[in-house]
């Protein structure tokens, strides 16, 4: 049975940089390690419906932030069997963003802080109806928003199919996205979260966060 850690941040904030690190960190201490990132794109159906729909297909489905949450929400339902299975077959299972990127992203769309409503619906559809594993532990890369918006569009000039979507284009709902995050981790929002200020190199990191695995493993044995 292993530790569930959740990587999180705005698009560009270096997750998918940091959840590379931390495995590799991970590996290089002896341990069975298993990435998984979502959304699950060409694998889930209600992942690319969503994907499509951010970029314009599906009539109306994108003015709708409950059913754009939903379709995040059933991605993750469809992998939950997978998931499950992978925290018991591995000592750490690493996820690229899980249901706080539902949360934040959500009420931020909606103008609303984490006390409007919209992260306790999540919380109820994704923890409580789906029974989704709850998180270790959740890393929170705060990043400031230009910095995540420079690279992510730098990464849209380096890589191809990296196009940004309508959500990472919208630079005032990045930075309302943001403070929701914040609030989620100050307040440890469905379990422990960890904050990673901008400007922490992420193998340094990657090393802190592989040493907290191998002492909670150590605490769960
Ligand atoms: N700490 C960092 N400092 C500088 N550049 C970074 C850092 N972390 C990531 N990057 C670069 O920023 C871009 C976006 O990082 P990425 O990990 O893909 O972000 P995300 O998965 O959050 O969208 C990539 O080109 C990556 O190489
Ligand atoms: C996983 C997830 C993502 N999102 C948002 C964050 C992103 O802006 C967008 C797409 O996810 P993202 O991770 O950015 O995909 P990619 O960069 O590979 O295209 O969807 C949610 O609103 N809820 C979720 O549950």
């Amino acid at each position: 049975m292993g530790v569930l850690i959740v990587v999180e941040g705005l698009d560009g904030s270096g997750k998918r940089t940091l959840t590379q690190a931390l495995c590799a960190a991970l590996v290089s201490r002896g341990l069975t390690v298993s990435d998984l990132a979502f959304p699950r794109y060409g694998k889930s159906q209600p992942a690319d419906i969503a994907a499509e729909a951010l970029r314009g297909e599906h009539g109306d489905l994108f003015e709708s932030v409950n059913a754009m949450a939903a379709l995040w929400a059933l991605d993750r339902y469809e992998a939950k069997r997978d998931l499950v299975e992978r925290i018991r077959e591995s000592d750490v299972v690493v996820l690229d963003r899980y249901v706080a990127s539902n949360a934040a992203y959500s009420a931020a769309r909606s103008h609303q802080s984490m006390d409007g409503g919209l992260v306790e619906w999540v919380r109820q559809l994704e923890f409580e109806r789906f029974s989704l594993p709850i998180p270790t532990l959740q890393v929170y890369l705060d990043v400031p928003v230009s910095v995540a918006e420079d690279r992510a569009q730098y990464r849209e000039s380096t890589e191809v199919g990296r196009d940004r979507d309508a959500y990472e284009r919208d630079s005032t709902l990045q930075s309302r996205t943001a403070g929701v995050y914040a609030e989620l981790a100050r307040s440890e929002w469905v379990s422990e979260w960890s904050v990673i200020p901008n400007g922490v190199d992420p193998a340094a990191a990657a090393e802190q966060l592989a040493d907290s695995c191998t002492q909670r493993l150590a605490r769960l044995q």
